[in-house]
């Protein structure tokens, strides 16, 4: 272990893919349903208007795109589990080196959680905010990160920092290629504001403003889906990245230790068997002593809704698998694309109606 982070083994999947996806032997799945067979006509009768009642097509308005064909069948994914602290110097130098131990464990896509330059506070997102279009030091955690993209040759999700605009700030999401440029930015669109009294109090939007659009980044290894931590409490966003073609999620997120417990897994593993894909998450460790304490247990949870790996909830940074034959099979086993119900309901992705083509 060269830099002191723990490396926890990840866990066995739930499933693999030479495992039956559901059980035979009990239950109704196996059982038939009539104890008479129907005539062929009535048959026949009943399976067109089954067809023509379901319209499937129509229930991603526009149209759910076809699952590109990935650039690469599989590849190692690397959560960066980091401790973040008061020092922003530190944070990044430390964010630096964990990203070199990955790249250096054969991760080609890195993934940061979500404000790990700064503490995770209303007070600390305007003093630590960087503005990412300025240049040399106006952005030290974003140049940090397109080097060491460059570098290292690898993608980089660099999980979130507060990013100064004009007189805004926002949560963001910066995601670079292999050649260290600016592939695509996410500006965290739903912003965590809760009150459960005596547990915990937060309002994102007294400091921060939301993020306007769902961020899609075409990288060497996919189509990534962007959300960051309270984004993934819409379904509607992950659904929208599938219907775009997405093949993986990956969602920074910094979930508080009274919702995590219950949550943070749940929604992860509810997106990725929603949507029969990838999901990822990464979390700043936990550190009992700041203000905001993370959750932790960044995790990688697989195409039916299977964890992966999940570290606990201090310092760690897992590499894993992500086998994207695993998406093919699981969504062949179970075509839900097919059996949706457009007669019934309807996901509207406004932006692509209304840009036509994207
Ligand atoms: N940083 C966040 O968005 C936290 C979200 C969270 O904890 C939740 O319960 O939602």
């Amino acid at each position: 272990m060269r830099s002191g982070f723990a490396i926890r083994p990840s866990s066995a999947p739930l499933l693999t893919a030479d495992q039956p996806l559901l059980r035979r032997s009990r239950g109704t799945i196996n059982r038939p349903i009539r104890a008479t067979t129907p005539s062929p006509c009535l048959r026949l009768t009943t399976a067109l208007a089954v067809r023509s009642d379901f319209q499937p097509d129509e229930a991603r308005v526009p149209a759910a795109l076809q699952l590109p064909v990935p650039p690469v069948s599989n590849f190692k994914i690397a959560l960066c589990q980091l401790l973040v602290t008061p020092d922003k110097e530190r944070n990044i130098a430390r964010a630096r080196k964990a990203i070199e131990e990955a790249a250096g464990r054969g991760a080609q896509l890195v993934l940061l959680p979500e404000i790990w330059n700064s503490p995770y506070s209303n007070d600390n997102f305007p003093v630590y905010a960087e503005d990412i279009e300025g240049v040399g030091d106006a952005a030290p955690s974003f140049s940090m990160l397109s080097e060491a993209a460059r570098s290292l040759q690898i993608t980089i999700i660099g999980g979130s920092i507060p990013e100064r605009s004009g007189d805004r700030l926002y949560n963001t999401c910066c995601v670079f290629g292999t050649d260290g440029k600016l592939l695509g930015k996410h500006r965290k669109i739903h912003l965590f504001d809760i009150d459960i009294p005596g547990e915990i109090s937060f309002k994102e939007s007294n400091t921060l403003t939301a993020g306007k659009d769902a961020t899609i980044v075409d990288t060497d290894v996919g189509h990534i889906g962007i959300g960051i931590c309270h984004d993934i409490r819409f379904p509607e966003l992950a659904m929208l990245y599938a219907a775009r073609g997405a093949h993986l999620l990956c969602y920074p997120g910094a979930f508080n230790i009274t919702t995590g417990s219950l949550l943070w897994e749940l929604m992860q593993r509810a997106r990725a068997a929603d949507n029969q894909l990838f999901v990822a998450t990464c979390s700043p460790a936990r550190d009992t002593g700041a203000c905001y304490i993370a959750w932790g247990h960044s995790t990688l949870v697989g195409p039916i809704g299977e964890v992966i790996a999940m570290a606990d909830h201090e310092e760690a940074i897992i590499v894993e698998e992500v086998n994207y034959s695993l998406t093919e099979l699981r969504r062949s086993h179970l075509p839900l694309e097919q059996q949706r119900r457009g007669d019934l309901y309807r996901l509207v992705d406004v932006h692509r109606l209304n840009s036509r083509g994207l």
